[in-house]
């Protein structure tokens, strides 16, 4: 089948690859000449494990190509939109500047019978609405809401076997041809025994926003329960195993620490309250108010932990932050509780030097005023605290021994609750983390 993929970010890219993979022919465009460039010499333009390693296998099939020109994508008959749908800059709402650009694009392309499927998250509505623009250009095309799962830093597995697939599509004959046109680009997953949804446009627009909301409160939850923890001197690692094992709760998405960040959870429930507000039906989910303020909590919590364990002020201390992208295996920094915190320990006056394997050069454009260091050994030397802030696997395998040695005073603060407390307090370590004693 060939497939036109529009937008070539953390989520097109990967999609596009994994399209080709599957055996489609994919064209895909973005208006950033430097993705388009990297992937065209087949690199991969952010760091994902295993796209470049995909990358090189559809690169070899020639399957994969990729354009700044929305002309390029004329002769597909699938047309992915998998554009950004930030938070706006002057509310909590979705900025679709970016899906109705994309989709405007395509309107002049469109043949009879092609589809074009949104991954985008997008408010509830919208799919409706974009039906409507791309009926006007071309009645004999038509529009469906394909939502997106993804985890960053598993996209590629997650593409290439997603644990659901949902389609909304339109009533009727144009919905049933949706729904082969889909069945015939998702072969092979569905082969798999995938479970398969199909719904109308509202449903799948709202499952992505329900998925990635729950995702959101179980963390919150867990992170409010360490607050609990911190003023009754429990310990909320514990407190998680042992609710986890109950199988109706589950132990995933119960690690409390630093809490949610990335291009995702935090602008999804904001978008989310946005939307149900403009539907008036603001208080099904003014829960998520509180989920979002939890969430911020944790990360000044920690600067205060930091503030606390330094003697009550961190003005001319050095801290080594270990970590800068908001989830391990990426380098992705948007929104990243890591680089906040590293940024609040910067403007109180604190000498804050930061190292991360891949998020360097992404945190040192949105936070051009911290010191960065690829090296962890020099980041950590003469440091009067060392923060983990991103579970990084070679930080939680760290010798505090070997560490102890370079440092000035060994004391760490675990943001994460991913290092072995007692092998840390074992040689000689101030240990403090977030929701344990
Ligand atoms: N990053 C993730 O893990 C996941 C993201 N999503 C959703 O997918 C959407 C995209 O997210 P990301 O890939 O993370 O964003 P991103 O910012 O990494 O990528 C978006 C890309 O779209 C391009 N673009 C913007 N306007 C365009 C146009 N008119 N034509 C062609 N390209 C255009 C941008 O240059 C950029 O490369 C968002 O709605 C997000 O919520 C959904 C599931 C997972
Ligand atoms: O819509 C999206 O873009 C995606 O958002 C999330 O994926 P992602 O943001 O890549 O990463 P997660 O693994 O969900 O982690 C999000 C944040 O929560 C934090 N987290 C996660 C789990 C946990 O137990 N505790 C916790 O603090 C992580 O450190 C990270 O900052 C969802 O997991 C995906 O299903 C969804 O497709």
């Amino acid at each position: 089948m060939k497939i036109s993929v529009i937008g070539l970010g953390y989520l097109g890219a990967v999609h596009a690859a994994s399209m080709a993979q599957l055996g489609h022919s994919v064209v895909g465009v973005d208006i950033d000449p430097r993705k388009v460039a990297a992937l065209a010499a087949g690199r991969s333009p952010f760091y994902e494990p295993g796209l470049d390693e995909l990358l090189a296998e559809v690169g070899a099939t020639g399957r994969l190509t990729v354009s700044t020109d929305p002309a390029a994508v004329a002769g597909a008959q699938v047309h992915f939109v998998c554009v950004g749908t930030p938070q706006a800059d002057d509310s909590n709402a979705a900025d679709l500047t970016y899906v109705d650009a994309a989709v405007r694009g395509l309107l002049p392309r469109l043949a009879p019978g092609d589809l074009v499927v949104g991954k985008s998250t997008v408010p509830v509505g919208t799919a409706e609405r974009l039906a409507g623009m791309v009926a006007a250009a071309q009645p004999e095309a038509a529009l469906a809401w394909n939502p997106e799962f993804l985890r960053e830093g598993f996209a590629v597995k997650d593409t290439l076997h997603p644990d659901r697939i949902v389609y909304g599509v339109p009533d009727g004959a144009a919905g049933e041809r949706a729904v082969a046109q889909l069945d015939e680009v998702y072969a092979a997953p569905l082969a798999e025994h995938t479970p398969r949804i199909v719904a109308d446009y509202p449903t799948a627009e709202l499952v992505k926003v329900a998925a990635n909301s729950f995702l959101a409160t179980k963390i919150s939850f867990i992170n409010a329960m360490a607050e609990l923890c911190e003023v009754a001197g429990a310990d909320v690692t514990l407190l998680a195993d042992a609710i986890g094992y109950d199988a109706r709760i589950g132990r995933r998405f119960l690690n409390a620490g630093l809490g949610f960040g990335g291009g995702c959870l935090p602008k999804d429930i904001r978008a989310f309250m946005a939307r149900a507000g403009e539907l008036g039906a603001d208080p099904a989910v003014a829960f998520l108010a509180e989920v979002d303020d939890i969430n911020n909590r944790r990360r000044a919590r920690m600067v205060e932990l930091a503030t606390e364990v330094l003697g009550g002020s961190v003005a001319g201390k050095r801290i080594a932050v270990l970590g800068a992208s908001f989830k391990p295996d990426s380098d992705d920094v948007r929104d990243s509780p890591a680089l906040e915190v590293a940024a609040r320990l910067g403007a109180a006056g604190a000498t804050v030097t930061v190292t991360d394997p891949r998020a360097i050069e992404n945190a040192r454009a949105r936070h051009p005023e911290l010191h960065y260091e690829p090296d962890l050994d020099v980041t950590v030397t003469c440091a009067d605290a060392v923060l983990v802030l991103t579970e990084w696997r070679e930080f939680r395998e760290l010798d505090p021994e070997r560490v102890g040695r370079l440092v000035a005073g060994r004391v760490v603060l675990d943001g994460r609750n991913a290092l072995d407390r007692t092998a840390w307090q074992a040689a000689g370590w101030t240990y403090r983390a977030l929701g344990r004693r």
